[in-house]
């Protein structure tokens, strides 16, 4: 597979030269899973920001630099060990290493690299406790999500998931040097928001899922279950979301924000699991509400966070 569209650099064009390199430039940041790492990002930020410790501009924007490359070096490392399975889901197949374009050896060169210069950068321009618990997120999404778990349980998204979740701890501590109750309530939130936002989608892409052989819920407990814990853990998440107010963090305000958006939540996971299905769960519309429950969840964290950093600029 590697090698077939390589040409001899001498032979290129200058103008087709650059074009390549464009598109080439593109696979490497591909390789970084970007879109996933926006809302990555900004939960580590709201962390940073809500903390009762400021630091300075430029040490706030390292941090949040570290945060954003190690989830890409962690979306790296996963490629590469994913790259058999990728290559065989539709979604997934025309990433760079299943198609041919990049070198597995040298994706993981380049994830392991990015990873330890992002741990060593925190370390350096904040302090050793977000260093820590950045590389603690690194290698639970390495070896605890991709290698242990995604191929083996379908519980693998609750416990692995938890990767997800470290960024608010690591921007909290980032600024203070220490992880107290709320980050942890801010890690609790995200890692209850997982299973809906992961199980919604999985309910449309299955198949793949299946083709590859990876026990994702509606593969091994089908579709029916995989509705009923969507709400489930919907019904954990939506208290979860006003737990800031709970502990006196956060204003009445934010409550209300909080509690609007998990009741939002809620009727979308009723409507998943209520939505005209077949004897097995199998929708009989296109899976409407689950993708409809998976882009509500986007929404929902970025609101909730956003909510939460706006309350504490406004109410202190
Ligand atoms: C183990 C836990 C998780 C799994 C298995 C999972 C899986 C997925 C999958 C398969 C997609 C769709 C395709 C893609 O763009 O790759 C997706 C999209 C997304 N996920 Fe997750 N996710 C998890 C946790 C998280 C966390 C913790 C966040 C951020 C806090 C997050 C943020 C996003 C975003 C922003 C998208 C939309 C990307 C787009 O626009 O396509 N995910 N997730
Ligand atoms: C700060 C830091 C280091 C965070 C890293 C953790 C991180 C990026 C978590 C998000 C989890 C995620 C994108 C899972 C995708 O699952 P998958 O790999 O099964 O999805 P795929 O099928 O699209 O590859």
């Amino acid at each position: 597979m590697s090698g077939a569209t390589i040409e001899p650099k001498g032979a290129q064009a200058p103008f087709s030269t650059s074009g390549a390199d464009l598109s080439e430039v593109r696979d490497w940041i591909a390789l970084l899973k970007p879109r996933v790492m926006s809302l990555v990002v900004f939960s580590g930020l709201v962390g940073l920001l809500v903390a009762p410790v400021s630091i300075p501009p430029a040490l706030g924007f390292a941090a949040i630099l570290c945060i954003a490359v190690a989830a890409g070096a962690a979306g790296a490392i996963n490629m590469w060990y994913d790259r058999d399975i990728d290559a065989l889901m539709r979604r997934t197949a025309r990433r760079p290493i299943p198609a041919g374009r990049i070198e597995p050896g040298a994706a993981l060169g380049f994830g392991i690299t990015l990873a330890v210069a992002s741990t060593m950068l925190m370390g350096l321009a904040t302090n050793w406790v977000a260093a820590g618990w950045l590389a603690v997120s690194i290698l639970f999404y390495v070896f605890i999500y991709t290698m242990w778990l995604k191929r083996r349980t379908s519980q693998n998204i609750v416990i692995g998931g938890a990767a997800g979740a470290f960024p608010p701890i690591i921007g909290w501590a980032a600024a203070t040097g220490d992880v107290t109750l709320v980050p942890w309530l801010l890690f609790a939130i995200i890692f209850a928001w997982t299973p809906p936002h992961f199980w919604a989608l999985s309910l449309w892409a299955h198949g793949d899922y299946a083709r590859a052989g990876v026990p994702m819920l509606p593969v091994v407990a089908g579709a029916k279950e995989t509705r009923r814990q969507i709400l489930y853990y919907t019904i954990i998440l939506a208290p979860l979301g006003l737990s800031p107010w709970f502990v006196g963090f956060s204003s009445p305000a934010y409550a209300l924000v909080a509690a609007g958006l998990g009741g939002m939540f809620l009727m979308h996971a009723v409507r998943t699991l209520r939505e005209p299905q077949d004897e097995q769960g199998r929708s009989l519309a296109n899976d409407a509400a689950a993708r409809r429950t998976f882009s509500f969840s986007l929404l929902y964290l970025f609101l909730l966070f956003g909510a939460l950093a706006v309350d504490k600029l406004v109410f202190g």
